[in-house]
């Protein structure tokens, strides 16, 4: 037996070879040749000139045999595996890959997460971040550690109480109607009944204006250089974060780093400006907004108040602005576009919402009181963080040799949490762990899984995310005023392609249909 290529179609009259057919791009090529089965002993197996034509009928017996041998051998060894998978359950094993040039252990058993993130076990700590995603987020409270995380975490803490998120909720509204008014008019100018919209930026754009208002009271302007330099350092830091670090390089003048230089610098001093005027604007402190929070913190105590526990440094506060005006806006853009894809998917839920929202906010602007009664919306947003975490991955690594269940592990051996990965574990979640089902999480975040705060979306522990509350609720507002006004589906140009860019994002967007509610 043997397997030939097809013969090629002779040529046409006149010797012509047949018109190529039109490649459009994202079309597969077109097959021009087959493959067919046929029998006969003049045959090459394996070998070249084996079993071969002069040694008979004999050999071709034998290498038929092999053939079939080596075939069985292959099934009993990946059945054989396939027990051995199910005996030692190798889903949860960790395991070491290779991220470029750096060992990484991969650890998806619950037991062994929340031992690395519990402060009973506080011998773990964020792993070295990598210098370009330094240069980007700065070394605020995502990444700085011990004594000095403690610090800052007391002095922003209060940036983020239930009674200033209250107040920041009227500023979010009006960013949200702003982008929304922009919608209905293009609707109502548009011969269509629907509209598409691509979702990813515009919710980028919004979230991003949310935190400049209300984090920075800054102008959009000066907002927009920050996340400009922030998108071009991210864009720098995708292209690079598999590099080989060798020692030295950063410091050469390549067109890369020149460009990263520029960036910095750039970030820094439209930092250094927004700060300038605030410190210098007029009125009683500096406000109690995260930039006046920090500025406090910083100023008191030139004024010789004991307050050494809250102090922060300029380049402190300006490591933070990089921090929260990155973490403040990217992951809840991700999470407002995660819920419109899977609204989009799911109509019944999509309708469910409304109802909910025009019952508990009819058709006003939503403020905190209302939105607190918004419960399925709640369990819908924690349904798609599970589904669809913003933040793909935690980083850590030992400060000393540590036994991590039966593994042990060298000081400093960088660990990687794949939150996905966890978030579909069956025995946890159940049978249903693949699927979009929000009442899971009908008696609240704690008890939707087998075991309590099995939700890594915003982490657990000492340090978990200090906006989360900020993200829901921002998060509930935006959807709840979109809901209020507009039906939604998918576009048949959408492209589902879930992407690491550093957080999880559709590679191609969200083109989504809408139709205003009234039309
Ligand atoms: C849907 C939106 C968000 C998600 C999914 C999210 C997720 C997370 C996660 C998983 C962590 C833990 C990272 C780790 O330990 O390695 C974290 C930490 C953090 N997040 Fe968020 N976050 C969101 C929104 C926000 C917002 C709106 C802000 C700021 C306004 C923010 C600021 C931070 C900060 C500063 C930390 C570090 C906290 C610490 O270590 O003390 N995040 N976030």
């Amino acid at each position: 037996m043997a397997m030939q290529p097809m013969p090629m179609p002779p040529p046409g009259p006149g010797g012509d070879a047949p018109p190529a057919p039109m490649m459009m791009p994202g079309m597969a090529m077109p097959m021009t040749t087959g493959m067919s089965f046929t029998w006969g002993h003049r045959a090459v197996v394996l070998f070249p000139r084996w079993p071969g034509d002069r040694a008979g009928v004999g050999m071709y017996l034998l290498c038929l045999l092999l053939v079939l041998a080596l075939a069985a051998l292959a099934e009993a060894l990946s059945a054989a595996s396939r027990r051995l998978d199910l005996d030692l359950d190798l889903s949860r094993t960790p395991f070491l890959y290779w991220f470029g040039p750096q060992p990484r252990i991969c650890v998806s058993d619950y037991n062994l997460v929340k031992q690395i993130l519990s402060k009973k076990y506080g011998h773990f700590v964020k792993n070295d971040a990598h210098p370009a995603i330094l240069s980007m987020i700065g070394k605020g409270l995502v990444l700085v550690e011990g004594a000095d995380w403690v610090r800052h975490r007391r002095v922003l803490t209060p940036a983020f109480t239930m009674d200033k998120l209250k107040v920041m909720t009227k500023t979010m509204a009006s960013c949200a109607e702003c982008l929304i008014q922009g919608w209905l008019d293009h609707a109502s100018n548009s011969k269509s009944i629907e509209i598409e919209v691509e979702f990813s930026k515009q919710f980028q754009d919004l979230t991003a204006d949310v935190i400049c208002r209300t984090a920075f009271g800054s102008n959009s302007e000066k907002g927009k250089e920050v996340f400009h330099a922030q998108k071009q350092l991210q864009a720098i830091a995708i292209a690079t974060i598999l590099n080989l670090q060798l020692p030295g390089f950063k410091y050469l003048p390549t067109k890369r780093n020149r460009c990263k230089w520029k960036l910095e610098n750039k970030l820094r001093n439209t930092l250094m400006q927004i700060i300038q005027s605030r410190i210098t604007s007029e009125g009683n402190g500096y406000g109690d907004d995260l930039l006046g929070v920090m500025l406090n913190a910083c100023f008191s105590t030139e004024q010789g108040e004991k307050r050494d526990e809250l102090i922060l440094c300029v380049d402190e506060i300006i490591d933070e602005c990089k921090t929260f005006f990155f973490a403040g806006h990217e992951t809840t853009s991700h999470l407002l576009t995660w819920t419109m894809f899977l609204l989009s998917v799911y109509p019944e839920w999509q309708d469910r919402l409304r109802e909910e929202v025009l019952r508990e906010c009819r058709k006003e602007n939503p403020n905190a009181d209302m939105l607190s009664k918004l419960k399925e919306m709640t369990m819908v947003l924690l349904e798609t963080l599970r589904l669809y975490p913003p933040v793909i991955f935690m980083f850590r690594k030992p400060i000393t040799d540590m036994q991590l269940g039966r593994l042990h592990l060298p000081r400093g051996t960088a660990i990687v949490i794949p939150i996905p990965m966890l978030h579909r574990d069956k025995e946890v979640w159940g049978d249903d762990a693949d699927e979009f089902n929000p009442l899971r999480f009908a008696n609240g975040v704690t008890r939707a899984a087998k075991i309590p705060h099995a939700h890594l979306g915003f982490s657990i522990g000492p340090r978990p995310c200090i906006g989360q509350n900020f993200a829901m609720l921002e998060a509930k507002l935006v959807m709840a005023m979109i809901l209020q006004k507009f039906f939604f589906a998918l576009s048949p140009k959408y492209v589902h392609a879930p992407a690491d860019l550093i957080t999880l994002q559709p590679k191609f967007g969200l083109p989504i249909l809408l139709k205003a509610l009234d039309a």
